[in-house]
């Protein structure tokens, strides 16, 4: 996908939010948009993901599915999560069914029968991850993902860009407090001054550790990643195990 020659503003006779970006993401790779609060991030996610069109210039080679996750859920629909998920997969053309893939994932299966409008703000951003996710988009965009997002959520973004990246798929974040640093092979751009250029990755914490994995209750999953975090232990996932328990048979 290609900005080419991208300029944008949001009204006539405003100062341009962006001007001449030229910049490509390959297949399979992840890109970090970096920049201080009002640099024109979201903007730039937002005319990636086709949401504004470029007052100049175009962006081409889109790939044909695209999840957007914005900065806030906008919560403020008729429907309770699961009906939204499914209803989104349809409308998108997607087996409804899709969405219980994620909605499992997520975490987000007691959720399902509450109205979106009473879902807590981190299991709201949720409900947009699962809705970006579902149809196994080939763009996945994330405006600021660490942001709203609970503990175990945060802990599978890495988890869900390296899927979409393995298989060809693209992925465009934006991080303005540098978490996404841990996000291996990502490039990073700088949004500065209206423009769009490429800058260093932020140094990685050098490591001499072992993982020890842990299992929870489900419901106990997202306790579990605050406490561990607090005792300055880094948590680097969380995933579903089914079936009989093993491993602790002593
Ligand atoms: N809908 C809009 N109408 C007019 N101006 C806007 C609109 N959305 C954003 N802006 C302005 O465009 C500029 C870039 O905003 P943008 O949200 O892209 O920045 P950002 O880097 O994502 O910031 P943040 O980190 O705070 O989310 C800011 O000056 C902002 O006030």
């Amino acid at each position: 996908m290609r900005f080419d020659g991208v300029w944008f503003r949001y009204a006539r006779r405003a100062d341009w939010t962006l001007r001449a970006v030229d910049a490509v993401v390959e297949p399979g790779q992840t890109v970090v948009v970096l920049g201080r609060n009002g640099a024109g991030k979201s903007t730039l996610l937002q005319l990636a993901a086709g949401v504004l069109r470029p007052g100049r210039g175009a962006v081409r080679d889109r790939p044909p599915t695209v999840g957007w996750v914005p900065e806030r859920f906008p919560a403020d629909q008729p429907f309770t999560a699961g009906d939204y998920l499914h209803r989104m997969a349809s409308v998108r053309g997607h087996d409804p069914a899709e969405a219980d893939e994620w909605i499992e994932r997520l975490l987000l299966t007691g959720h399902t029968g509450t109205r979106l409008s009473d879902l807590s703000k981190g299991t709201a951003q949720k409900v947009g991850l699962a809705q970006a996710l579902t149809g196994r988009p080939g763009l996945l965009i994330l405006d600021e993902p660490w942001e709203g997002l609970d503990a175990v959520a945060r802990t599978l973004i890495p988890e869900i860009v390296a899927e979409v990246t393995a298989t060809g798929g693209m992925a465009l974040l934006s991080d303005h407090r540098g978490e996404t640093a841990h996000l291996p092979g990502a490039i990073h751009w700088s949004v500065t001054d209206a423009t769009v250029q490429p800058t260093a990755a932020p140094p990685a914490p050098s490591r001499d550790e072992v993982v020890i994995e842990i299992s929870v209750p489900r419901a106990s999953a997202d306790e579990a990643v605050v406490r561990l975090r607090a005792s300055g232990h880094a948590v680097l996932g969380v995933r579903d195990v089914k079936g009989p328990r093993s491993g602790d048979s002593r």
